[in-house]
């Protein structure tokens, strides 16, 4: 099988390289650049070695169709929305790692992200591709729509509580950090080393575009749930995101049944791992790789339950699980070219 990156002189973009060019099931990568037509990939990345294949193509969609039987979207915000329509009346399967069509509703979208949303038609026939919780669908896409690194974090730590009923609908509260590849390789005043060294810094407060993507899925999974409160930190780190979420139990519980229901619910997903009680995850424990790595605690004074989800923002938040997402739909095993450990230190 041909594949083909578009947007491979990107983080996420490269990182898709990383896991498919030793996939057992493709046998070449194509790698596309709108601004680096003939150029060596390695000029952009040198760590990707002098492979004479790694050569960037022009950005020719009827080219790309003819030489790839699926096509991946690493780029900007506005672009998949344009050229996906192209790809899928031939036939090609698409999977998109931006969130052009995340969004079920257009409006929504042209609300949050400030742009014009993809056709409405599109936009239905989109499968989400949160892994766990929607491989059924998955399997049937044609147009797959890769979560956003926040969103994955975020209700991978939510689902078992919400789709079990088990808190207050109104009382979510994610407090979320992230590293800086979460803003991509273009370099920006708020992401240059003087300005994130040592330092913290919130951003978008209750502006996120992530907000309506979390929200569209907790409510798919329990119709009752209220509008959550999300708060986005950018952390003097290089990859990972921490999710730290907090809601209200409906009822008196105790983390022995919490730690029962979250192993249950994850007893057959290889790359979510729910640590034992007492014992929380650091973002260093999934770097460079696929995990999702959750940790609880219960308040018994407040009620209130803590839930901490970690993932690779690079990995399960984008690149890596748009791989788990090819594998489902091809009907490989879901791990097939993800099998790397973290990178520990
Ligand atoms: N970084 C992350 O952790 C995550 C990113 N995402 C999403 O994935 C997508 C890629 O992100 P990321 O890799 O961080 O971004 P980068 O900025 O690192 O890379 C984006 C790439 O897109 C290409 N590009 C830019 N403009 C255009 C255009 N008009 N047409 C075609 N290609 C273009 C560029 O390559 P060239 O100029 O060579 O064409 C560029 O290398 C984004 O939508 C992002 O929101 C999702 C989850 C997590
Ligand atoms: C650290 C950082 O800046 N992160 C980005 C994540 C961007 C992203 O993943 O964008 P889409 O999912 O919308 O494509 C942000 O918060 O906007």
């Amino acid at each position: 099988m041909n594949i083909a990156i578009i947007g491979a002189t990107g983080y996420s973009g490269v990182e898709l390289l990383r896991f498919l060019q030793h996939h057992p099931h493709v046998e070449r990568c194509h790698l596309y650049s709108s601004s680096q037509d003939g150029m060596a990939l390695s000029q952009s990345f040198p760590h990707t070695g002098e492979n004479r294949g790694n050569v960037l193509r022009k950005m020719a969609i009827e080219q790309i169709a003819a030489a790839n039987d699926v096509v991946f979207f690493a780029t900007p915000p506005g672009v998949s929305s344009e050229l996906s329509p192209l790809l899928i009346e031939k036939g090609i399967k698409v999977i998109d790692l931006s969130g052009d069509f995340r969004l079920k509703d257009g409006t929504v979208y042209e609300k949050w992200y400030k742009r014009p949303a993809a056709e409405h038609s599109y936009l239905q026939k989109a499968v989400y591709g949160l892994s766990e919780w929607n491989r059924t669908e998955i399997r049937k896409a044609q147009l797959l729509a890769n979560p956003g690194c926040y969103p994955t974090a975020t209700l991978l730590g939510l689902a078992p509580l919400v789709q079990n009923g088990l808190i207050e609908e109104q009382s979510i509260i994610v407090d979320a950090k992230s590293g800086v590849s979460g803003a991509g390789r273009k370099a920006s005043l708020n992401t240059h080393f003087s300005e994130i060294n040592e330092n913290v810094k919130i951003y978008k407060v209750n502006e996120h575009q992530h907000i309506p993507e979390i929200e569209q899925m907790l409510k798919l999974w329990n119709e009752h749930i209220q509008p959550i409160t999300f708060s986005t930190h950018l952390i003097p780190m290089t990859r990972g995101i921490m999710a730290t979420i907090y809601a209200q139990a409906k009822v008196e519980l105790s983390l022995e049944t919490l730690l029962d229901l979250y192993k249950t619910s994850y007893e057959t997903a290889h790359f979510v791992r729910v640590r034992n009680s007492g014992q929380f995850p650091a973002t260093k424990e999934v770097y460079g790789s696929n995990y999702c790595d959750i940790g609880i605690a219960y308040d018994e004074r407040t009620g209130r339950i803590t839930v901490v989800s970690v993932i690779d923002n690079l990995v399960k938040g984008a690149a890596g699980q748009a791989v788990q997402n090819f594998n489902v739909m091809m009907g490989w095993n879901e791990s097939e070219g993800l099998k790397v450990a973290p990178i520990y230190p």
